[in-house]
């Protein structure tokens, strides 16, 4: 263990960092600090909840000349609350250093931040997409930018953002520092990373699995019409502090929230056709605790740290390893334990099987909560409900009721009664959910994917190679998927496009008049 002074963190960050509650340094932070300060270029690839966005924004901030007014530094992230997310916390580690940052993000008001970057920022936070859009209106200037950061390097390199970012390249100076983090990074998608990196230093915090160990990994195998009920067990059992459940699409995750909120779960969803605001409502009430699932599409899967979350459901399984990967590190982290279960049809079995491949970690079978067992579940609750009632002992109003009743009950029996009245009888209204279809089969390389021997000749590779071929060597099997892929990809691509603010699926159409010659993006 080290602590940051033994890092030569500047006195005004460790004042900050011991605020924030940081007494020693996690791994990634421990290996990337010193290269960081020495300026070299660095790829960061460690665990989920372990510490990569101080493992940059240490660094960044100290190299930050106060005097400046420049844009020194600039951070890219996939999503809007992740941008929001990572510029707040380099706000907490940049306090008593007083770095000036903004962040900038599709769907908020462009006026209101262009009036913020009149302020001379030092750190800009974005997405790609508003960061293009103020390129392109002159009110970004990046040519004194000397740190860059991509948060969630893989994704941000992947065929979505791709052109984005190399738009954005060429417009910050080649002299430059770059800082890539991810908690995964296929190697094709590290091979362009390097391209436009100078002898990066690859650190890479050793672990057994891709996954952290204080997750613990199931999947239920069913068939796509019991998923919905088998949920509403598992969490009438598992009783989650805060619980993400994920959906493939858009659609998907409006449905399900809409169907937990009817069997009495305070659920809501979020993706990218939502308006900013109501996102941004959604996960404030998660954080505060006062819905207790949230339903999501991968816009929420990377980065997003929320403490509290003790389960992760992928009702439907990840179309790639790296999705597994980061949507179940939404639990787990600093430290802390969860769990992660994971539907699959008995024909994405093949998909499972990558997974684990990737991860290195087996996931366990659990099987399906009885109708009994779920009502145990919900019996507990109660209990634990009318115990923190008594322990909380505001009960004075009712002491004289509870005397008449005692007076002519046993105390035992007015006791099961009370926990009869609280236990919520778990509810098995009808609910239609429109089923999704299964992934297509990964026909001829595994075998239809069931086999564990084809796991290991190639599967998990070619899936992933595949995967960061970008969008042009899409052949074979890929191809071959690409139309049943489409309604979801096309779901995800809009989910990307709309957290920018559009995107390039929806083009000018939606961007309420504003002319644009044929760009690779969206205005916003
Ligand atoms: N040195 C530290 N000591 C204590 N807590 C820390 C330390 N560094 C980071 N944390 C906390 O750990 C949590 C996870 O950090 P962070 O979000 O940076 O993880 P990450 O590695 O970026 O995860 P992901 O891959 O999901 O993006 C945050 O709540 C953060 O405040
Ligand atoms: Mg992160």
């Amino acid at each position: 263990m080290t602590n940051f002074s033994e890092l030569n963190v500047s006195a005004s960050i460790q004042k900050s960092l011991s605020r924030m509650g940081f007494e020693e340094a996690t791994p990634i932070q421990e290996g990337t600090i010193s290269f960081a300060k020495e300026g070299r270029d660095i790829i960061g690839q460690a665990q989920t909840g372990t510490g990569k966005t101080a493992a940059f924004g240490i660094p960044l901030i100290e190299k930050i000349d106060i005097n400046n007014p420049a844009i020194q530094g600039l951070i890219i992230a996939p999503t809007r609350e992740l941008a929001i997310q990572v510029s707040e916390e380099l706000h907490k580690i940049g306090y008593d250093t007083r770095a000036r940052i903004l962040s900038v993000y599709g769907g908020q008001d462009i006026g209101r931040q262009i009036r913020a970057l009149k302020n001379k920022p030092q750190i800009i936070v974005g997405t790609p997409g508003r960061i293009l859009d103020h390129i392109n209106r002159r009110t970004l200037k990046l040519d004194n930018v000397q740190t860059l950061v991509l948060d969630e390097a893989d994704e941000m390199l992947n065929m979505g953002f791709i052109e984005d970012i190399n738009t954005i390249l060429e417009n910050v100076p080649a002299e430059r520092q770059t800082l890539l983090f991810s908690a995964t990074m296929p190697g094709p998608i590290r091979k362009i990373a390097e391209k436009f990196m100078k002898d990066p230093e690859v650190v890479k915090i050793k672990s057994k699995e891709m996954t952290v160990e204080n997750i613990e990994q199931f999947f239920v195998k069913s068939q796509e019409r019991e998923k919905f009920d088998i949920l509403s067990r598992l969490l009438n059992v598992h009783q989650p502090e805060l619980a993400i459940v994920f959906g493939r699409t858009k659609r998907r995750v409006d449905e399900l929230a809409h169907a937990l909120s009817i069997r009495g779960y305070l659920a809501e969803g979020i993706h990218g056709d939502l308006s900013q605001a109501k996102r941004i409502s959604v996960l404030r009430q998660f954080k505060e605790n006062k819905i207790d699932v949230l339903v999501a599409t991968d816009v929420a899967a990377r980065g997003l740290d929320i403490s509290g979350v003790t389960h992760v459901y992928n009702f439907d399984i990840p179309q790639d390893p790296e999705s597994y990967v980061h949507r179940i590190g939404r639990t787990g982290r600093a430290g802390k334990s969860g769990k992660a279960i994971t539907f699959v049809t008995p024909r994405e079995m093949g998909y499972l099987r990558i997974v684990e491949e990737t991860t290195k970690k087996r996931m366990t079978a659990l099987q399906p909560p009885t109708a009994d067992e779920a009502l145990v579940g919900q019996q507990a609750l109660a209990v634990e409900q009318l115990t923190e009632l008594v322990e909380k002992n505001h009960l004075s109003d009712y002491r004289s009721m509870a005397e008449d009743l005692l007076a002519k009950h046993e105390a035992v029996d007015l006791v099961a009664a009370a926990i009869k009245s609280m236990t919520k009888e778990p509810d098995d209204t009808p609910i239609k959910i429109t089923e999704e279809r299964p992934l297509p089969q990964r026909g001829g390389r595994s075998g239809g994917g069931g086999s564990r021997g084809g796991r290991s000749n190639g599967g998990g590779g070619g899936y992933r190679g595949g995967r960061s071929s970008g969008g042009n060597s899409r052949g074979g099997e890929r191809g071959g998927r690409g139309g049943e892929r489409g309604g979801s990809r096309g779901e995800r691509g809009g989910d990307r496009g709309r957290r920018e603010g559009g995107g390039r699926r929806e083009g000018g159409a939606s961007q309420g008049g504003r002319t644009r010659a044929p760009r690779k993006r969206s205005e916003d």
